[in-house]
């Protein structure tokens, strides 16, 4: 079934009414500019143009029943006709909370705009979509207001769905830097709504500072198991802790989970320069994040707007959140790909907070329990400043007009031209499949120029004409997405170990400083890569003979489960955080004979490397694999997400493999580190 295409954008200008009356300087910071701003930026990059313009509507009193009191509706619902001392007065019943005599209509307009993008989404009208939002909704409760939040649409928008359109799987991310309570309580005991939360925490130390957002909060009675807390217990968390959190917690659990639909509380005070978040995470890894929850539920992706109130920070994070939502290849990540001790740690205790509830964590080592007498974060308060803290980039991160002219330089060169076609191809048998206009055809590269670029090494391999003209095809495609003409290719060959090796060769004599080999199946032919300018991951059934694993050159011995997808682990927990350990431009794919993967774990593998590389990606493929050559076109084309088939979580002996990979490479491709040496 071909996946519903094009990206809703929700967005109603009445919802910049509400503002505060009075001073309080706890509550100014949330203004109607950062909603114009964010709509300003969008339509700066031409953005706007290039989405589904759905309206916003009222949530109805009986939608927003579905998670608040009737108290709490009559009391928000009495505001209208209030004048600014009456305002001020039911105001201070709460914490961090100001109406104005049109927070009621807004409140109900943020409700509605959600459930409409939940409904443009359900119905197939669009593929996902983004509703920009004010006031906020996590933080607000059954029967309060709370954090700039009056009426919870993220919760109303979950209950909505689940009464609607009978889903029992709902996955919510929450990835503002405040911890959503508000969501947390309403679904602590429901095991259908997984509930990730990251937040600033700092021991209980920052607002709302709540003993129930540490990480050993997983949730009550049956919904244990389905409130996910990850504490940041430090300030100044970047690019890599955030991906880190990604790798080695969520998507796991979201994997198994398997979602019907994702709902993000997209706040984006998470990011660099916010006066709340004080972070260091640039704009870019927000579309990373989107990027791998787009994977899941077929594409289902509901992005609601909650927090950020650095202008410049929060329009240039909305613009790449919305630009990865309609197809958009994946910028460069920045920074250093090593995750901070502080962030590892949180990692390290929330996998074992919830090793009782999921299969993925069955045999996770949680001996370094024992060893504490107290909570490891105790400890640690102790000699707080142990941890290797991220050096703030920007000195005081609320210099806001620095952290503008920052963002000014850092995004010149994120938001790159977008190719004009995504996949390149042959008109090789087979291949009518995919030609959409996504496709190009590209014309065959004639012999003698093959013969003068091979003629340098492997020529004694190349004798057979036939072998000759497949290397041509695949060396046009190549030259494509090498001129970056376009993104992406996929080259059918007779032997496609010696086309990804010629590959491998010719990327990196025309320049390409660091390419990513993913093999699967029988290499034969091993290209030497101690320069460090190739990083080959072999995966094959078993050891090859005397050939032991280096930094560049690992092999993972991995058969696929017969019953289903069991690779999942490998690709979130290892193949993933070394290939954003190593940070190529450009990957090449390759799958060769005896492959010990099924086509849903090359699919998967396929869709996820797509983050890297500026989404280039060169997949060369046995010619005799029609099946996969076609779900491989479907995942570099994105016409839809390819089926990754039934979740089958991995065996103990798989997972001590994948242990035993981290610990001999974790010193040197650090986004591999999920645990704390030794305890403390
Ligand atoms: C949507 C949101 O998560 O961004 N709301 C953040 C509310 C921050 C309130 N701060 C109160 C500080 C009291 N000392
Ligand atoms: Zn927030």
């Amino acid at each position: 079934v071909a996946m519903a295409s094009g990206t809703a954008l929700i967005y109603d200008e009445k919802m910049a009414t509400h503002k505060l009356l009075w001073s309080d300087p706890i509550c100014d910071i949330e203004v109607p500019e950062r909603l114009s701003s964010s709509y300003e930026q969008l339509k700066s990059y031409h953005l706007v143009e290039r989405c589904v313009p759905v309206p916003a509507r009222e949530g109805s009193e009986e939608e927003i029943l579905l998670v608040h009191s009737l108290e709490h509706l009559e009391v928000a619902k009495s505001t209208q006709t209030m004048n600014e001392e009456e305002l001020k007065r039911v105001s201070e019943n709460y914490d961090a909370f100001f109406f104005h005599p049109s927070t009621y209509h807004c409140a109900r307009l943020a409700v509605g705009a959600t459930l409409q993008l939940v409904d443009a989404v359900m119905s197939g009208e669009v593929r996902n979509g983004m509703a920009l939002v004010r006031p906020p909704g996590h933080h607000s409760q059954r029967n309060a207001a709370n954090g700039f939040c009056l009426f919870n649409n993220v919760a109303i928008a979950a209950e909505y769905a689940k009464l609607k359109y009978g889903l029992q799987r709902i996955l919510i991310v929450d990835w503002d830097v405040h911890h959503g309570q508000g969501i947390q309580y309403i679904f602590e005991e429901d095991p259908s709504v997984l509930y990730f939360s990251w937040h600033r925490y700092e021991h209980q130390e920052f607002w709302p500072s709540l003993k129930e957002s540490d990480y050993d909060a997983v949730g009550l009675g049956k919904g244990k198991g389905f409130n996910i807390n990850l504490p940041w217990n430090k300030v100044g968390m970047g690019n890599s802790d955030y991906l880190a959190a990604f790798f080695h917690v969520l998507l796991p659990m979201a994997f198994e989970f398997d979602p019907e639909l994702v709902i993000v509380s997209s706040g984006y005070d998470s990011g660099i320069g916010d006066p709340e978040g004080q972070m260091n995470a640039t704009p870019e890894v927000f579309a990373h994040l989107t990027h791998f929850l787009m994977q899941l539920a077929n594409g289902k992706l509901c992005v609601i707007l909650e927090g950020g109130y650095h202008l410049k920070s929060l329009g240039e994070s909305v613009c790449m959140t919305v630009k990865t939502l309609l197809g958009d290849p994946v910028p460069q990540i920045t920074g250093e790909m090593a995750p901070c001790l502080s962030a590892v740690e949180s990692i390290q205790n929330v996998r074992a907070a919830h090793k009782p509830y999921w299969k993925w964590l069955a045999y996770e080592d949680t001996s370094f329990l024992q060893n504490l007498s107290t909570k490891s974060h105790l400890l640690k308060k102790a000699n707080s400043n142990t941890s290797t803290e991220h050096e703030t980039k920007i000195t005081n991160n609320n210099n806001t007009v620095k952290v503008e002219r920052f963002l000014e330089l850092h995004m010149k060169n994120i938001l790159f031209p977008v190719p004009p076609i995504k996949t390149a191809t042959i008109g090789s048998e087979g291949s009518e499949h995919f030609l959409s206009e996504h496709v190009q055809l590209v014309k065959e590269m004639d012999k003698t120029e093959i013969k003068s670029l091979v003629s340098g090494f492997y020529a004694d391999l190349v004798e057979e004409d036939k072998i000759l003209l497949s290397l041509g095809s695949m060396l046009a495609i190549l030259d494509k997405i090498l001129k970056k003409e376009v993104c992406n290719g996929i080259a059918a060959s007779p032997t496609a170990a010696l086309s990804a090796a010629v590959a491998l060769r010719h990327s990196v004599r025309f320049g390409f400083q660091r390419v990513l080999c993913v093999f699967v199946g029988d290499m034969q032919i091993t290209p030497n890569t101690e320069d460090g300018k190739m990083l080959i991951i072999n995966i094959c059934e078993k050891e090859q003979p005397g050939k032991t694993s280096c930094k560049h050159c690992i092999s993972l011995n991995w058969k696929e489960d017969a019953e289903g997808n069991d690779f999942f682990s490998a690709v979130l927990g290892f193949i993933l955080p070394v290939a954003y350990s190593y940070q190529p431009n450009l990957t090449v794919i390759a799958v060769g004979p005896n492959r010990s993967l099924g086509i849903s774990g090359i699919s998967l593998l396929v869709a996820l490397l797509q983050g890297l590389a500026e989404s280039r990606i060169v997949a060369v493929i046995e010619d005799t694999e029609i099946s996969l050559l076609q779900s491989v076109a479907k995942a570099l084309g994105g016409a839809s997400t390819p089926p990754f088939g039934i979740y089958v979580p991995p065996t103990q002996e798989k997972v001590k493999k994948i242990k035993a990979l981290r610990d001999q490479f974790q010193q040197e491709w650090k986004m591999l580190q999920c645990s704390v040496k030794d305890g403390i």
